[in-house]
């Protein structure tokens, strides 16, 4: 297998997207340029911005946002899935375990190797799947279903489903004999996500896999992630707009604004020490995981127009520290610590200008 060159690990953009912490890292999906635009009759629709990030083999990276900041499109980037008229550009390159594989160049395949990357090497769980089970098929047919699609032998199929369905602490029998209404959210979220692993891809990519659950059950799953990723030896991307959440699963978290990354470190860098006046932003929203929501306090104004992002930092219309230099020099992403990046001109005077609140969960 081709690692990436130390260049690139290197490279440091200019653009607010980010690289953090890619110093020699055994790299499996390097994104590069990574844009996502649509053409309207108002214009160009920029939902996802010149991104650059390497997601490390065997982490799991938790993608955090506001609703409309591009979260979906880098998941769809990611995989080269963006729906029509969307046009993706820049590069997704995939770098099998397999030392005898070549690096895949994912935005540059053809429909029928795509279809097989997508399940057998990178899986999707997309936000609201849950919704997509045929109603009129039981689950063991949605798993042969799959299995056959990729000829792939059933009866281990089958057996793998199993396994995997007792790790998400469901009874394998029950749930591959109910159909999608004989199940509850939680079931059906844990059946899906064993569905996206039967045929042993290498990285999950889950789009807000718990938003419509419980608090209870967001919880347990976010515990059996964690349990699959350690068993199963996979790379986990965990999109999400709740913050406070993913710091509870991640390594790793990338936080986007208005469709570029603003910072991305380690995640206990990012909780204790956020560089970000957004960062900090969100985290006070949510003080604290089990805050009722008259305490959340949402951040003020609302997410850039994808056809009119700002001038200069995309977030200085929002930010309390914003100088004139916000409005029109964009900042690049600087390096805080060498596993921790920010684009903000003014990182280090954040402290005293965006204090974190005292009852942020860390
Ligand atoms: N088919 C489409 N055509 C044009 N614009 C789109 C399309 N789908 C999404 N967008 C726009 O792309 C931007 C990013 O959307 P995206 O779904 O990635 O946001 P998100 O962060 O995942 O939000 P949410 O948390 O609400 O799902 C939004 O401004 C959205 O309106």
């Amino acid at each position: 297998m081709s690692k990436t060159s130390s260049t690139l690990h290197e490279r440091q953009s200019s653009n607010g997207t980010a690289d953090s912490g890619s110093t020699g890292e055994d790299i499996i999906l390097e994104c590069r340029d990574l844009s996502v635009a649509f053409e309207m009759d108002r214009g160009t629709s920029r939902v996802l911005h010149n991104v650059d990030i390497d997601i490390r083999r065997g982490e799991i990276i938790g993608i955090v946002g506001e609703s409309g900041s591009g979260k979906s499109m880098f998941a769809s980037a990611l995989l080269n899935a963006v729906v029509d008229p969307g046009k993706t550009s820049g590069t997704v390159t995939y770098h099998p375990s397999d030392d005898e594989s070549d690096p895949v160049d994912v935005l540059g395949l053809d429909k029928g190797p795509l279809r097989t990357l997508r399940w057998e090497d990178i899986s999707m769980v997309f936000q609201g799947a849950m919704s997509s089970f045929n109603p009129t098929m039981d689950f063991r047919e949605h798993f042969v279903e799959t299995l056959d699609a990729h000829d792939y032998d059933v009866v281990e199929g089958i057996e793998r489903a199993e396994e995997l369905l007792a790790d998400l602490y469901l009874d394998p029998d029950r749930v591959l004999d109910s159909y999608p209404h004989e199940l509850s959210g939680g079931m059906k979220q844990r059946a899906l996500i064993a569905l996206a692993l039967v045929l042993e891809p290498e990285v999950l990519v889950m789009d807000e896999p718990t938003a419509a659950l419980d608090l209870l059950m967001q919880r347990s799953i976010i515990s059996l992630l964690s349990d699959l990723r350690d068993k199963y030896d996979l790379t986990m991307v965990f999109i999400t707009h709740d913050l406070p959440l993913v710091t509870k699963l991640a390594d790793r978290i990338g936080v986007l604004y208005a469709f570029e990354f603003a910072e991305v470190g380690n995640t206990a860098e990012m909780v204790e020490n956020p560089r970000h006046p957004y960062t900090r932003a969100l985290l006070n929203a949510t003080p604290n995981l089990d805050a009722p929501l008259s305490e959340m306090r949402p951040i003020e104004g609302s997410a850039p127009d994808p056809v009119n992002v700002p001038a200069g930092c995309p977030y200085h219309e929002r930010c309390p520290m914003a100088t004139a230099d916000c409005e029109d020099v964009k900042p690049p992403m600087e390096l805080v610590t060498d596993t921790h990046e920010v684009a903000c001109h003014h990182w280090r005077d954040v402290d005293d200008e965006v204090p974190l609140s005292v009852g942020v969960e860390r």
